[in-house]
């Protein structure tokens, strides 16, 4: 048996904000930081350990891994960043208030955009200053990679390449692993794993900074997961 520990990065300012966040790289909030604080405090309680951590290019996610390894006293060990762990790309709505986008255009359309696996939120055009190709840290991306907005089953498909290539192999050397990220690349990875319907991942939502345990079989099929608390 293997644990595998997944965490959303801890609450950010947009969170707070309650704005659509994707791509921008937007700081944690003082109860982010908190967050992330306890989530690794409760990880060291707990006796868990890391040989290998993984997060994206996003500082809320890359200083959430921080802050836990931090607590545990494991800063040293070898992190690797990608930005196939990053949020989902929310296009047009990035920035925006979600509070005010769903009176604007209801419930039912905003509740679409945000967990339906194949609604595209509205796209931002290339000479939007929200657009990823005209950002340096993903310079190395085809043009075919720079999303212009994302729903979940395209988010799972830029995951997967990532899970298999990086994270599975860790995991099947026997490493220790924590996987910091966010709450779509989260749920499209969770997905896979569990094997869930569409439908049953419409009613996945996972809080801000605490650690999620996989118990894994040697194929990496779930036994177990909960929740440290
Ligand atoms: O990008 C965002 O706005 C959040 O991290 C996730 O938002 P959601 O719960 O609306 O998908």
């Amino acid at each position: 048996m293997q644990k595998l520990v997944l965490i959303r990065h801890g609450e950010s300012i947009w969170n707070q904000e309650n704005r659509f966040t994707g791509w921008t790289d937007v700081d944690l909030s003082e109860n982010g930081y908190q967050q992330a604080k306890h989530a690794g405090q409760l990880l060291k309680k707990y006796g868990y350990t890391f040989d290998a951590g993984f997060c994206s290019v996003l500082k809320r996610s890359i200083k959430t891994l921080h802050i836990v390894l931090e607590e545990m006293d494991l800063l040293w060990i070898p992190v690797q960043k990608s930005w196939r762990l990053n949020e989902r790309f929310y296009g047009a709505l990035q920035g925006l208030n979600k509070a005010e986008i769903t009176a604007k255009y209801g419930e039912e359309q905003v509740h679409k955009w945000r967990r339906d696996p194949h609604e595209l939120p509205p796209a931002i055009t290339k000479d939007d200053d929200r657009y990823p190709g005209k950002d340096i840290r993903y310079k190395h991306l085809t043009e075919r990679e720079l999303p212009l907005t994302e729903n979940l089953a395209e988010t799972m498909d830029r995951v997967l390449p990532f899970w298999h290539e990086s994270i599975v192999p860790a995991i099947k050397l026997g490493q220790k692993v924590i996987v910091s990220a966010h709450g779509n690349s989260l749920r499209a990875l969770i997905q896979y794993i569990d094997h869930l319907s569409d439908e049953e991942v419409t009613q996945l939502d996972l809080p801000t900074g605490v650690p999620l345990v996989y118990e894994l079989d040697d194929d990496l099929n779930r036994i177990k997961h909960y929740y440290l608390e």
